[in-house]
C-alpha cells in the first residue's frame, strides 16, 4: 500500500514539532503536520514562555525593595504598563510562532493549519474534509485546562486567558495549589493585582518535598498573596460586573477575575480515536508503551496527551526518540526518572530532582543533608527570606537520591545539579567538589553532616 506520507503528526507543539523536524530533516521521511491553533503549542504560546516573561516582569517591586536595602533609598518600581508589556509579549510570541513554522518547513515538513481527526489506522481527515494517509501517525495534541464542575464556573477563566487580558483585574482569585496556581499568584501579586489563592490542602505544591512546600506556602503569604488553605469554591455568581465566589467554609468574596488552575486533561476528545481502537487510560490519556507506541501499531503518541511527565523537555525528548527509533534506525527509549523541574516563584524558586524526603524514607534508610539559611544577598537588604538546599542520600550506597533547592534562581541550579544526579553520583562526589565562594549554591558541596538520619522501616 502506498501512503501520502511516511509520518503524519497531529499537533504542532513541543513534542509534535520535534518529531516532525527530526523525521523529515534528519531521517528523510515525508512528513505532514496539522496544527489547529498556533505553531509552538502550549509551551510557546500559552505556557512556559509567556509565563516566564511575566515572572520576570513581576519582580520589580521586590527588586526595588532590595535595592533600598543597599542604599538606593529612593528606589521604587514605579508604574507597570500592562499594554506596553502585552504588545511586546505578542510580538515575541509571533516571532517564536513564525520560527517554529519556518524551521519545520525548512526541514521538509508540510504544515496544514487545520484541526485533524483520525479516520482509521493510517488516515487523518483535516477540517476542510481533505484526507491524508500515512504509514505512521503521531498524536501530539497535548492537554487542556480543566475546571472542577461547580455551578457558575463558566464565569471563570483558565491559564490560557492570562496572556490575552485587555486589562489586568484589580482583584483576582486563583483556584488551586499546583504549578500554575502558584506561579500565576506570584505573577499577579507582583504586577499589583490584589491576589487571593484558594487551595483545598494545607500546603501548596502537593507531591513536592514537604519542607519545600512549606517554604513555598510561607513565601506566597509573605509576598502578599492572600492564601486561603483548606478552602474550595462551591459556586460562582455574577454580581454587578464582578464575580462572587462562594467557598465551602461559608465565606463569599468579590473578584474582577477568577482563574481555575485545577489541572489539565489530555486533549483526546473529538479526535476520532473511536475509529481506531487506540486504548485510553481512565483519564483520557493515550496508553503507550516505552517506545510511545499505542495499542495500534501504526499510531504513536508523545507529550502531555500520554500524561507521563507533563513538561516541555519531556515531550521534546519523547518526540525525538520516536523519530530516531522509527525513521532513523536508532532505537531510543526515554527515561522518565529522574526528571528535574522548577516552579518559578519569586523571590525564591523551587528546583527539584529525584525523590522527596518523604519518598526516600518510604524507600529505605536515608540521610538528609539540609541547610536552611538567610542568603547573604537578601539578608544584607534586611529580608528574612530563607533559602533551602537539601540532598537525600542512601547511606548504604552513598548515592544521591534527590535534591531540592528553594532559593533565587533555583531553576538554573537544579539544571546543573541534575547532570551528576542523573549520572548516579554519590555524596562523596559532592564533597570532592570545590566550593565556589561566595555563592548560595556552595552549601550543596559543604554540608558535612546529615541534619537527620532515618533508618529503614521507621514508618
Ligand atoms: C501555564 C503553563 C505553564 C507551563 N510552564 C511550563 C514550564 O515552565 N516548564 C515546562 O517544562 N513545562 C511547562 N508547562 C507544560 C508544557 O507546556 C507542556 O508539557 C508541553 O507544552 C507539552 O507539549 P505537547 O507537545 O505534548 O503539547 P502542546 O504543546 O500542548 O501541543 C499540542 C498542540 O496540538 C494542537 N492540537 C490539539 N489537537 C489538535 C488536532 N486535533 N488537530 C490539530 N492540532 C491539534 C494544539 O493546538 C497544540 O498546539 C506549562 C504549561 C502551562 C499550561
Ligand atoms: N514550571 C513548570 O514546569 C510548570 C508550570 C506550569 C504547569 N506545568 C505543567 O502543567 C501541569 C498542569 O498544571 P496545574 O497547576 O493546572 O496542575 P497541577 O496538577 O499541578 O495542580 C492542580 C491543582 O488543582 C487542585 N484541584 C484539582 N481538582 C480540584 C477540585 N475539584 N477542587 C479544588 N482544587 C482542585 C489540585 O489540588 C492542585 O492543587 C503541571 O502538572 C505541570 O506538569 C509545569
Amino acid at each position: 500500500m502506498t501512503f501520502d506520507y511516511d509520518l503524519f503528526v497531529i499537533g504542532g507543539g513541543s513534542g509534535g514539532v520535534r518529531a516532525a523536524r527530526i523525521a523529515a530533516g534528519e531521517h528523510g521521511a515525508r512528513v505532514g503536520l496539522a496544527e489547529e491553533s498556533r505553531m509552538g503549542g502550549t509551551c510557546v504560546i500559552r505556557g512556559c514562555v509567556p509565563k516566564k516573561l511575566m515572572i520576570f516582569a513581576s519582580q520589580a517591586t521586590q527588586m526595588a525593595e532590595e535595592m533600598r536595602g543597599y542604599g538606593w533609598s529612593a528606589a521604587e518600581s514605579g508604574h507597570f504598563d500592562w499594554h506596553l508589556f502585552r504588545e511586546k509579549l505578542d510580538e515575541e510570541l509571533n516571532r517564536l510562532e513564525r520560527a517554529y513554522g519556518a524551521n519545520a518547513e525548512k526541514a521538509g515538513v508540510e504544515i496544514f493549519h487545520q484541526r485533524a481527526r483520525l479516520v482509521d489506522h493510517h488516515t487523518v481527515e483535516l477540517a476542510d474534509g481533505t484526507r491524508k494517509t500515512a504509514k505512521h501517525i503521531l498524536i501530539a495534541v497535548g492537554g487542556r485546562p480543566s475546571k472542577i464542575g461547580i455551578p457558575g464556573e463558566e464565569l471563570g477563566l483558565i491559564s490560557d486567558d492570562l496572556f490575552l487580558l485587555d486589562e489586568l483585574p484589580r482583584r483576582a482569585l486563583l483556584i488551586g495549589g499546583g504549578f500554575i496556581a502558584c506561579e500565576f499568584a506570584t505573577i499577579l501579586n507582583g504586577l499589583g493585582v490584589g491576589t487571593v489563592q484558594a487551595y483545598r490542602g494545607d500546603a501548596v505544591l502537593r507531591g513536592f518535598d514537604r519542607e519545600a512546600r512549606e517554604m513555598a506556602t510561607l513565601q506566597l503569604q509573605s509576598i502578599g498573596v492572600d492564601l486561603r488553605l483548606g478552602v474550595s469554591p462551591t459556586r460562582l455568581e455574577r454580581d454587578a460586573g464582578r464575580i462572587v465566589a462562594h467557598f465551602d467554609d461559608g465565606n463569599a468574596d468579590h473578584f474582577d477575575a477568577v482563574f481555575f488552575a485545577t489541572g489539565r486533561d489530555p486533549y483526546t476528545s473529538d479526535l476520532g480515536l473511536e475509529n481506531t481502537g487506540v486504548r485510553l487510560r481512565d483519564n483520557g490519556a493515550i496508553e503507550v508503551d516505552e517506545w510511545s507506541q499505542s495499542s495500534v501499531p501504526s499510531i504513536f503518541a508523545v507529550g502531555d496527551v500520554t500524561d507521563r511527565v507533563n513538561l516541555t523537555p519531556v515531550a521534546i525528548r519523547e518526540g525525538h526518540a520516536f523519530a530516531d527509533t522509527v525513521f532513523g534506525a536508532k532505537a531510543r527509549k526515554v527515561s522518565h526518572e529522574p526528571v528535574a523541574s522548577a516552579v518559578y516563584l519569586r523571590p525564591c524558586e523551587l528546583g527539584t530532582i529525584g525523590l522527596t524526603e518523604e519518598q526516600a524514607r518510604k524507600r529505605g534508610p536515608v540521610d538528609v543533608y539540609s541547610a536552611v539559611f538567610r542568603p547573604m544577598r537578601s539578608m544584607f537588604a534586611g529580608s528574612d527570606a530563607r533559602t533551602m538546599m537539601k540532598l537525600l542520600v542512601d547511606p548504604e550506597s552513598d548515592k544521591v537520591l534527590g535534591c531540592h533547592i528553594f532559593g533565587p534562581e533555583a531553576g538554573e541550579m537544579i539544571q546543573l545539579v541534575g547532570i551528576p544526579i542523573t549520572m548516579g553520583c554519590t555524596k562523596a562526589d559532592f564533597d570532592a567538589t570545590m566550593a565556589v565562594h561566595p555563592t548560595a549554591a556552595e552549601e550543596l558541596v559543604t554540608m558535612r553532616h546529615p541534619a537527620r538520619r532515618y533508618p529503614a522501616d521507621d514508618n
